[in-house]
């Protein structure tokens, strides 16, 4: 190859040898000298003046000529007199050569890096990347954080565009076939109501209950003689109790006039066959069979419910829409004593609507199977606890023994948990899921606040947290709502969701210990004055309770102490945050953060409901999941479905 490039070239012609993109190859001095003896040099290297002049730094340029030969790197540098490059003027030293161990003795870090954390990054390997990356994924995927703890099952946005379709074409309870009757009694469920329009879940549910909706009529006609099931899914506070209770009552009251013709019927060919006996023999005389019997504790519908709250809840709708459509109800829970009990199952005139928890019901069931023999209708209300481990058994056994009888089992939340998805789907695989546009999603006119304990004034104390954001919204003028048309009510109720059942007393304790009226609620809480305390929540006897103005908290009636007045508080745990219909709270604190969505959707769910305007507040100490709270936070900003 040397001898190759002797004879072709002189410096960088070598270059061409080994193709244009190579660099070129500086001979050695020795070696260039004797080049230049055996070909006759065309300059004497050693004349400076007639050695070409290094274009940049001594580097050859590229568009010279091949027939002019390039300077060597090994010619001193006329410039070396002169520091390198620099200093800048911007007053930065001068660049110092590179060398691997150049940077152990510095005491700066030199600019680049500087101006790299000026911008926020924080070392490690590429961090600006990261954190690009962080903020893109963050952009596309919103629910970074919460993909972590990923609990409710996913409805897709075009499915639930297509349930918004056919949502709107049910624009009034007059078009819907429920009977005369029915649609009497809704006015006196929904009191104070000029207009009455079915909800999303009503208009969902009613129709697909009642057996008209356009995919039940093209089915197998067999098949609806037998067992259906449904699964009502729609959001908190959306009427799902009248959602289920409207089309049950109505179709068992169209059972019983079916039921009283064919009995009449059976009745009449009876006295035929007893007058036709006894004209054939006059000595053969009985006595008429008892017929007509009413066999008391005989439903034709159950509803099971989580809590005892829920049963007296359930109960009141059932009761109001009695009033027109005559039906009896019979809701029994724990707090009832037996006689009370005893007396509205084994009721002499019957009853038709059984409302009560799965361990009580299962308990009776035991000594009185026959009180499931006839039911059609079994409602299983927030069925994701009353699936969940302590009510399953109890659940269950009910709906077990209820088959023989049972045409239609529905299935009703707010939030549908992915394992429980699934699992119906392998135990019903024909349901029938009737699901709400807004599904997992919190009501859109509530909003969430933040605040930090961590910070001043608080510095870490979140019961002060509390009592401080109580005497905030406590004092705080009631805003006017053109929607609600009214100016806010004079007072104000908050809910307080702790996460620890034992915690409900301290914080209650420590509230009416700085003037405010708080009571802690929970599974022991004396029935009496659970009752008490939640009437003005609820909106039963609100009036009531709102005049009276007593305070519910012993403390808080000492009136030496600086009270918070027309605010009431209670401090509650999941117990509180279920089913309950707690309309007249505008404003929920989260003393802890909830441990999943479900949580979040159930506690901030007591507020906002049926289109109210609400307020979440979430106290969020130095170890909580900030980036959670953000997350559920810019849902419902969007106004997104949780996951
Ligand atoms: N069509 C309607 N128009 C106006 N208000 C209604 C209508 N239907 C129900 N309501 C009212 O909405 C409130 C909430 O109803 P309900 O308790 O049945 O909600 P829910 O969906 O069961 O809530 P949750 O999931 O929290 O148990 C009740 O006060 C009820 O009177």
């Amino acid at each position: 190859m040397l001898r190759q490039a002797t004879r072709t070239c002189v410096f960088c012609d070598v270059r061409s040898l080994l193709g244009p993109q190579s660099r070129p190859i500086y001979l050695q001095n020795r070696f260039y000298a004797q080049l230049q003896r055996d070909r006759g040099s065309r300059y004497d290297a050693t004349d400076r003046d007639a050695r070409p002049r290094p274009t940049f730094r001594g580097r050859p340029s590229a568009d010279r000529g091949r027939d002019r030969p390039r300077p060597s790197r090994m010619v001193l540098s006329d410039t070396v007199a002169r520091p390198p490059l620099g200093p800048y003027s911007d007053g930065r030293p001068a660049r110092k050569p590179q060398d691997p161990f150049g940077h152990l003795n510095n005491t700066r870090a030199p600019p680049s890096l500087e101006r790299r954390r000026d911008q926020g990054d924080r070392g490690g390997h590429f961090p600006s990347r990261r954190r690009e990356d962080d903020k893109r994924r963050s952009r596309t995927e919103p629910f970074h954080a919460l993909k972590m703890q990923k609990s409710l099952q996913d409805v897709s946005y075009g499915s639930r565009s297509a349930i918004k379709r056919k949502i709107q074409q049910v624009d009034s309870f007059e078009g819907l076939p429920l009977s005369d009757k029915v649609q009497e009694a809704i006015k006196d469920a929904l009191p104070g109501l000029e207009y009455r329009n079915p909800t999303p879940a009503q208009a969902v549910a009613i129709p697909a209950l009642l057996g008209i909706t356009a995919k039940q009529r093209t089915r197998n006609p067999s098949k609806r003689s037998g067992l259906e099931t449904f699964l009502l899914a729609a959001e908190t506070g959306s009427g799902k109790t009248l959602a289920y209770l409207l089309p049950t009552i109505d179709t068992i009251k169209r059972e019983e006039v079916i039921d009283a013709e064919e009995q009449a019927r059976e009745e009449a060919e009876q006295v035929a066959a007893r007058e036709r006996d006894r004209r054939d023999d006059e000595s053969a005389l009985e006595p008429p069979s008892a017929t007509g019997d009413v066999d008391p504790a005989r439903p034709r519908a159950i509803i099971l419910v989580p809590s005892a709250e829920l049963v007296a809840q359930v109960g009141a709708v059932a009761k109001s829409l009695s009033h027109t459509v005559k039906f009896k109800a019979a809701p029994i829970s724990a707090k009832n004593t037996p006689t009370v009990i005893r007396s509205r199952l084994f009721n002499e005139k019957g009853v038709d609507v059984v409302i009560s928890t799965p361990p009580l019901l299962a308990s009776i069931v035991e000594s009185n199977p026959n009180i499931l023999s006839r039911v059609t209708h079994l409602i299983v209300d927030e069925a994701d606890s009353l699936f969940d481990r302590s009510f399953k058994p109890s659940t269950m056994e009910i709906i077990e023994k209820a088959a023989p009888s049972l045409k239609k089992l529905v299935l009703c939340s707010a939030t549908i948990p992915r394992y429980l998805d699934k699992y119906f789907a392998e135990r019903y695989p024909t349901m029938t899921r009737l699901v709400t546009p807004n599904l997992h999603a919190i009501p859109r006119r509530v909003q969430l606040g933040v605040v930090q304990v961590s910070k001043d004034p608080y510095r870490g104390n979140k019961m002060l947290a509390c009592a401080d954001t109580i005497w905030q919204i406590g004092r705080a003028k009631g805003d006017y709502d053109p929607e609600e048309g009214k100016e806010s009510v004079a007072t104000k109720h908050i809910l307080v969701f702790v996460n620890e059942r034992e915690e409900t007393e301290e914080v209650a304790e420590y509230l009416v210990k700085k003037g405010i009226d708080a009571v802690a609620f929970h599974r022991d809480t004396d029935p009496n004055r659970q009752a008490k305390t939640l009437a003005s929540f609820t909106g039963i006897a609100k009036e009531k309770a709102e005049t009276s103005k007593e305070p519910t908290s012993a403390a808080a009636s000492d009136s030496s102490k600086r009270r918070l007045p027309n605010t009431k508080v209670i401090v509650t745990t999941d117990l509180g945050s279920r089913g309950i219909d707690t309309v007249s709270v505008r404003h929920v604190i989260l003393y802890d953060v909830p441990h999943t969505t479900i949580d979040f959707i159930h506690r901030l769910g007591r507020t906002g409901r049926m289109g109210r305007r609400g307020r979440g507040i979430v106290l969020a100490g130095a170890g909580d999941r900030h980036d959670v709270i953000k997350e559920v936070r810019d849902a419902m900003f969007r106004g997104e479905a949780l996951i």
